[in-house]
C-alpha cells in the first residue's frame, strides 16, 4: 500500500486501485490491470480538492480509511470496496470482488441493497430505474420515446442509490458507451460499465437526495446564471421563414397579448443549410428584420448544426479543411458523413484551436443582433448509417492525443457547447451568453441549457416530459424543458392546452413543432386555447421572481428547479415512485392532467398541510384525493409555510420597471425563503452588484412576525417595494415586520 496526498494505492497481483478521498462524503475509486493514469473527462469540472482528514488503518486483510463521515474498507485480496456509516452499517459494497475487466468491456458489480434508483439523465421510462437496464450513447431517437427506447440524446453516467437507510450517488467518469444494470439480471446484484476506458467511478455519501445532487454537482459544476429573457416564453417551429412570417407571428404575439421573449430561426433561415450563412431569398432584409424584432421586444435564438457544407466554395468548409480543424477517419482523412446540407464535414471540437475558430464564426451574428445559439445534430447524428453517427474508430485530438470516435462520442457536444458558450462570451464579455443543447454528457450544465428532442404530439409524451426532465434535474441539469406541443405530429387544441399548462412550470419553456404539422402557436387551435395559454403564460411571467430565485439555488447548490417529491419528502416512502406530479422548488406541487377529457385527477400530497392554489381550500397531506381540473384548471398546491414571489406579468422581460414585488405568506406556523435579484443579463452579480434577501415568518395565534432582511446589498437598482399578501390565515389581528406593527392592510416594506 501507498499512502498518497490524497488516499492510497494498492497493488495484488492482477491490479491496482488507487482511492482518492476527495471530501468527508467524495471517494473517487480508480481501479486498472495495466500500468495507466486515471483519465477525468470534460464531466468533472473541479480540478482542485480541499482533502480532508482522514486516517488508515492496515489489517491483515484489509485497509480502513475513516473520514468525519465514512468509512472505506478494502479487501486487499481481491481489492473490492466497501463503503460503510460511521456505525459500520454498509451503504455500498462490491459483490463478488466488484471490478472485472474482459476484452470488451469493464465493469464493476455491487451488491443489491437498493430499493429505488433515480437519475440517469435523459431517459425514456418512469422515474425508478431500479430493475432496468440502460446504456449511455448519445443518440438522435426520433420520436420514439416510450419505456423500451434505449438511448437518446444525452448521457449521464450518474445514478442515485437509495433505501430506507442510505442515499448515494455514483458517478461513471467514462465517455465510451456505458451500460447500467440496475437488478435486470439479478436481485442479487447490479453492475455499470463502458465498453472501453476506465473503471473510474466517484462515490458520493449525502444524508438524503438533496445532498447527493449537491455533491455530485460540486464536482461536475453548476449552471451560471442565466440571463433573464431565457426563462421566459419561447416560440420556435421548423420552420419560421421567410422573414414575414417570422415578422407576422411576432406581432401576433403582441396583438394579442400573449407574453414571448424569444423566436427561433431553425435550419431554412440559412443558404442551402450551411452554418453562418443567411438565405439571401427567404431572409433578404435579415438584419432589418432583426432590428424590428429587437423593437418589440423580442430575442432571436438561432439553429446551429455541427455539419458544415462540403463545398469549397463555401468559406467555413474551405477554412476547415486548410486548418486541418475536421475529425478525421481511420486513415487520416477528413470524415464526410450526410448531414442536412447534403455532404459533410464536423469540426472537432475536442481541440482547442477548433473550438476558439467556431466561436469566432459567431461575431458576425451576434454583431447583427442575435441573441443565443440553439447547437442540434450534435450527438453527432449522421444520416443515412446504420448507427445514426459517424464510425467509431474516427479520429479526435484530446489534449494533443489521438483519440477514437468511440471514446469522444458522447462528449464531442459538450465540447461543441463550451466551443459556442466562449465564443459568444468573447463577444460580449458582459453578457451572459445562452446556448441551447439537444446533446450533451455530464457537466453540460456548465455550458448549455437542453432540450430533449424530438417527442411527438401526445399524451403519452406529455406524461413522459414529468419523470424524464426530473430525471434530468437530479442529474446535475437543471435546466431543460421538452418541445412544448410535441414536435412531430398534429398537436390539437386539449392536447395543446394540457401541455401548455404543465409546462409553464418547466425550467426551460418553448413551443417547438416540426415541418409539415399543424401551426403550434398559442392562438392556432382557436379562442378557448389562445385564451387559457394566455393565463399561464401570464403566470409564467408573474412567477417570475420564484423561478429566478431557483436558477439562483441552482447555480449555488445544484439542485433541481423540477423536482420529483421525493427530493423534498424523502422519509414519505409513498412520494418515492410518483412520477406524474412535480414540484417547482419546495412550494408549489403541480399535478398536470395528461390524459384526454378528463376532468378530474388524483393528486397526492405529502405530509403537512397543502392549499389549493385556485380555491384555497386546505388539505391535509399524507394522502390521495381525487380533484377537479376542468380545461383550464391545473391542479396546483401551496404547501403550508410556502411563499411565492411574484411580480407584475409582462409582455416580454424588460418591457416595464418591475416597481413591486409580491410576498405570497400561506398559512403555516413558520416559512423561510432566499431572494436573489441582479440584473438579469450581466456578469455584474460577480463583482457583488446583487441583493439578497431572507424573508421568513411566524405565525401564532393571530400574530404574524414577519422577517425581511436585505443580507447582500449591491444592486441599487433593484426593487424598492415589497408587499405581503397573507393567504388562508385566519382572522389576523397582528402583523409585525422586523420587530414593528404594520397597518394589517398595508403589509408592505419599501425600501
Ligand atoms: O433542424 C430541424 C430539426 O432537426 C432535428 O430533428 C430532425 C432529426 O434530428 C432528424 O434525424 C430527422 O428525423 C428523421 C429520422 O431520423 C428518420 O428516422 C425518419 O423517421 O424521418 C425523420 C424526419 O425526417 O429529422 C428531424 C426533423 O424532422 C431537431 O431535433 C429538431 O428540433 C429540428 O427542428
Amino acid at each position: 500500500m501507498i499512502k498518497t496526498s490524497e488516499g492510497i494505492i494498492v497493488r495484488n497481483e492482477k491490479r491496482k486501485l488507487e482511492l482518492r478521498v476527495l471530501s468527508d462524503k467524495i471517494i473517487n475509486v480508480f481501479v486498472s490491470d495495466k500500468e495507466e493514469k486515471r483519465k477525468d473527462t470534460i464531466a468533472i469540472e473541479r480540478k482542485e480538492y480541499d482533502i480532508p482528514k482522514f486516517t488508515l488503518k492496515e489489517e491483515l486483510e484489509s485497509i480502513l480509511i475513516e473520514t468525519n463521515s465514512l468509512k472505506v474498507k478494502i479487501d486487499k485480496n481481491d481489492l473490492s470496496v466497501s463503503f460503510l456509516d460511521k456505525n459500520e452499517n454498509i451503504i455500498n459494497e462490491d459483490y463478488k470482488g466488484g471490478v472485472k475487466f474482459s476484452e470488451t468491456d469493464v465493469r464493476c458489480y455491487k451488491k443489491l441493497r437498493e430499493d429505488h434508483f433515480y437519475g440517469f439523465g435523459e431517459k425514456a421510462g418512469y422515474l425508478d430505474k431500479k430493475g432496468e437496464r440502460l446504456e449511455m450513447w448519445n443518440t438522435d431517437e426520433f420520436m420514439t420515446h416510450n419505456q423500451t427506447t434505449k438511448l437518446l440524446y444525452e448521457s449521464y453516467p450518474f445514478f442515485i442509490g437509495m433505501n430506507d437507510y442510505h442515499t448515494y450517488g455514483i458517478f461513471l467518469d467514462n465517455s465510451f458507451r456505458s451500460f447500467f444494470d440496475m437488478g435486470q439480471e439479478s436481485q442479487e446484484y447490479y453492475f455499470f460499465g463502458a465498453y472501453g476506458g476506465q473503471m473510474n467511478y466517484y462515490f458520493i455519501y449525502g444524508q438524503d437526495i438533496k445532498e447527493v445532487v449537491e455533491n455530485y454537482t460540486y464536482l461536475t459544476g453548476r449552471i451560471s446564471l442565466p440571463p433573464l429573457w431565457v426563462l421566459g416564453y419561447q416560440q420556435s417551429r421548423y420552420s419560421y421563414t421567410p422573414q414575414e412570417r417570422v415578422l407576422k407571428i411576432a406581432k401576433t404575439f403582441r396583438e394579442k397579448d400573449i407574453p414571448c421573449d424569444v423566436i427561433y430561426l431553425d435550419i431554412d433561415y440559412m443558404e442551402g443549410y450551411r452554418v453562418f450563412t443567411w438565405n439571401k431569398d427567404t431572409f433578404k432584409n435579415y438584419k432589418e428584420m432583426l432590428k424590428q424584432l429587437k423593437e418589440m421586444g423580442f430575442k432571436v435564438v438561432t439553429i446551429v448544426d455541427p455539419g458544415v457544407k462540403r463545398d469549397y466554395d463555401y468559406h467555413v468548409y474551405r477554412e476547415g479543411i486548410e486548418k486541418g480543424y475536421f475529425v478525421k477517419d481511420k486513415y487520416g482523412i477528413t470524415y464526410v458523413g450526410k448531414v442536412w446540407p447534403g455532404e459533410a464535414c464536423f469540426p472537432d471540437f475536442l481541440q482547442e484551436e477548433v473550438r476558439y475558430w467556431w466561436g469566432e464564426k459567431h461575431r458576425e451574428f451576434i454583431k447583427d443582433g442575435i441573441d443565443g445559439i440553439w447547437n442540434d445534430m450534435n450527438e453527432p447524428a449522421v444520416f443515412e448509417t446504420p448507427t445514426k453517427t459517424m464510425p467509431e474508430d474516427n479520429i479526435h485530438i484530446l489534449d494533443g492525443e489521438k483519440i477514437l470516435h468511440k471514446e469522444a462520442h458522447n462528449i464531442y457536444a459538450n465540447y461543441m457547447a463550451m466551443a459556442t458558450r466562449d465564443g459568444l462570451l468573447r463577444i460580449k464579455p458582459n453578457e451572459r451568453p445562452f446556448v441551447l443543447t439537444r446533446a450533451g454528457f455530464s457537466g453540460i450544465q456548465r455550458y448549455a441549457a437542453m432540450w430533449t428532442g424530438d417527442n411527438k404530439s401526445l399524451y403519452e409524451h406529455l406524461l413522459m416530459m414529468m419523470p424524464m426532465l426530473i430525471n434530468i434535474g437530479l442529474s446535475g441539469q437543471p435546466f431543460a424543458g421538452a418541445d412544448v406541443g410535441g414536435f412531430e405530429g398534429d398537436c390539437n387544441e386539449e392536447l395543446f392546452i394540457r401541455w401548455i399548462e404543465a409546462a409553464i412550470f418547466t425550467p426551460f419553456l418553448r413551443v417547438h413543432s416540426a415541418i409539415g404539422t399543424k401551426d403550434q402557436e398559442p392562438w392556432s387551435f382557436g379562442k378557448k386555447a389562445e385564451d387559457i395559454s394566455r393565463k399561464y403564460i401570464k403566470m409564467r411571467y408573474e412567477l417570475l421572481p420564484y423561478l429566478y430565485d431557483l436558477f439562483y439555488t441552482a447555480s449555488q447548490k445544484g439542485y433541481p428547479i423540477m423536482r420529483p417529491l421525493v427530493f423534498e419528502y424523502q422519509d414519505d416512502e409513498n412520494t418515492h415512485k410518483i412520477y406524474d406530479e412535480f414540484l417547482l422548488g419546495d412550494n408549489l406541487l403541480i399535478a398536470p392532467v395528461y390524459l384526454p377529457s378528463k376532468e378530474k385527477r388524483e393528486v397526492y400530497l405529502p405530509k403537512g398541510i397543502w392549499y389549493d392554489y385556485w380555491t384555497g381550500k386546505e388539505f391535509k397531506g399524507e394522502s390521495y384525493y381525487l380533484v377537479d381540473a376542468p380545461i383550464d384548471i391545473v391542479p396546483l398546491f401551496v404547501k403550508e409555510g410556502g411563499i411565492l414571489l411574484k411580480q407584475q406579468p409582462q409582455s416580454f422581460v424588460g418591457e416595464k420597471e418591475i416597481k413591486e414585488i409580491i410576498i405570497e405568506i400561506y398559512k403555516g406556523e413558520e416559512g423561510h425563503y432566499l431572494h436573489y435579484e441582479d440584473d438579469g443579463k450581466s456578469f455584474d452579480y460577480t463583482k457583488g452588484i446583487y441583493n439578497l434577501f431572507e424573508i421568513g415568518f411566524k405565525y401564532q395565534r393571530g400574530k404574524i412576525d414577519i422577517k425581511f432582511d436585505r443580507i447582500h446589498s449591491g444592486y441599487e437598482k433593484g426593487v424598492k417595494k415589497y408587499k405581503f399578501v397573507l393567504k388562508n390565515f385566519d382572522e389576523i389581528e397582528e402583523v409585525k415586520i422586523n420587530g414593528k406593527k404594520v397597518d394589517k392592510e398595508k403589509c408592505e416594506v419599501i425600501l
